[in-house]
């Protein structure tokens, strides 16, 4: 039976009693008549060629509340958005396909360069952003969840219960980010999460004393979780990294701009798993590595805007406390994992570890050298004030791929 303690400063919400998917999709239909809701899934081509996002749209077939899913569709030739376009064809919401890589698109984002509003790097970030300005665009959904396309445990629960936060409107919740824990093959897995973020939390803690902002982001149960909900106005002055510190500047942005009573995480699934990188031990540019090293320096960089200094030293010191703690949750995880019937290869979780210790005084090698390097792309606000019109041409230039190719 789970528990029900809330460990930090944002609302945790529980499943403590197992409701049907069937229940609570009774009130998401209800819900959605005054707070229609919608869903973002960032897709690059390659995910429509494997079984999870096969499985991901057949089940999103059944689900009745939604009035609008925008796919963000990244690496796809005309050939291959096409193939989207009917891959996705059989939905029965409304839903639209933003062909990133298209003359329109392509179009819109030389535009937005020449003001130097455009992200300035490819990935997952970049596809969000535009999606997110699209949502605003269409102004057809006042709540919306997003989720990877790359889960292969997918359920219609978890979408339910990602929305049900910011779908009910007796609830008062801006953002709602999923947790769950991953396992799969007897293994436990979400490694940055557990050997990086929380010891690296928790180290910052100490090195940099009390912070209401590491106290916040440590009430997450899986920061790294790529699933979150939220209601449509938080979009206008989200500004979000494009690098793999996306996850991390979604949290440190809601905790700018809103109460934390506004905050809270939901518990979507028993169990999620997913695409696994590699680890990438030889090569900072790559899987987790690289994926640490940005999460790193999203910390650094927030920490410096609430007047924390950093140097050479102190990024040692932050790396030795660090290291203790990671060593000692290796260990805490291990024995999890054997009571639970499962495992956890040692000595791969203490090579993890060891690269992250590193990678933390390389990102912050990196942040002193270059203090005013800034992943941000500008917040939809923003680009609106510079050009009035981005939204209607974002629209139009999305609503003419879909006229001209289906
Ligand atoms: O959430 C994480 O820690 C990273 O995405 C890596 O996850 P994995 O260990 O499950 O591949």
């Amino acid at each position: 039976m789970a528990d029900f303690y809330q460990n930090g400063i944002v609302t945790t919400m529980h499943n403590l009693t197992r409701r049907t998917h069937e229940e609570l999709e009774t009130e998401l239909i209800k819900f959605s008549k005054t707070r229609p809701l919608g869903l973002i899934l960032p897709s690059l081509y390659s995910e429509l060629e494997g079984d999870a996002l096969k499985d991901i749209v057949s089940k999103l077939k059944e689900v009745p509340y939604l009035n609008e899913i925008v796919i963000g569709l990244d690496r796809a030739d005309l050939k291959q958005y096409k193939h989207a376009l009917r891959f996705f064809g059989d939905l029965p919401q409304h839903h639209r396909i933003l062909w990133n890589d298209g003359p329109r698109l392509q179009a819109l984002d030389a535009k937005l360069q020449t003001l130097g509003l455009a992200p300035k790097e490819l990935g997952k970030g970049r596809n969000v952003w535009y999606c997110m300005g699209y949502i605003l665009a269409s102004g057809k959904t006042e709540s919306v969840a997003l989720h990877d396309c790359d889960i292969v445990t997918y359920e219609k629960s978890l979408l339910a219960r990602l929305l049900y936060p910011v779908a009910n409107p007796k609830f008062n919740y801006e953002f709602s980010k999923g947790y769950y824990a991953r396992i799969s093959n007897g293994q436990i897995n979400g490694r940055v999460s557990r050997l990086l973020v929380t010891p690296l939390i928790k180290a910052l803690k100490k090195v940099v004393g009390y912070n209401e902002y590491l106290d916040y982001m440590d009430s997450f149960r899986y920061p790294l979780a790529g699933e979150f909900s939220f209601r449509r106005d938080v979009l206008n002055d989200l500004r979000i990294p494009s690098d793999w510190g996306l996850e991390i500047g979604v949290l440190s942005e809601m905790q700018r701009n809103y109460a934390h009573n506004r905050i809270c995480q939901v518990d979507i699934a028993d169990n999620y798993d997913h695409k696994h990188q590699d680890l990438s031990l030889d090569n900072e540019e790559e899987g987790l590595s690289k994926m640490s090293i940005d999460i790193t320096k999203a910390f650094f960089r927030k920490l410096a805007t609430q007047g924390n200094t950093f140097s050479t030293e102190s990024f040692r010191t932050l790396k030795a406390t660090y290291y203790r703690i990671a060593l000692d949750y290796v260990e805490t995880y291990h024995n999890d994992a054997i009571m639970n019937g499962l495992t956890t290869d040692i000595h791969l979780e203490e090579k993890a570890v060891e690269m992250f210790a590193q990678n933390i005084v390389t990102a912050g090698q990196r942040f002193l050298d270059n203090p005013m390097e800034t992943p941000f792309m500008p917040t939809w606000s923003r680009v609106v004030s510079a050009m009035p019109d981005v939204l209607e041409q974002l629209k139009a230039a999305v609503e003419a791929d879909h006229a001209e190719f289906s």
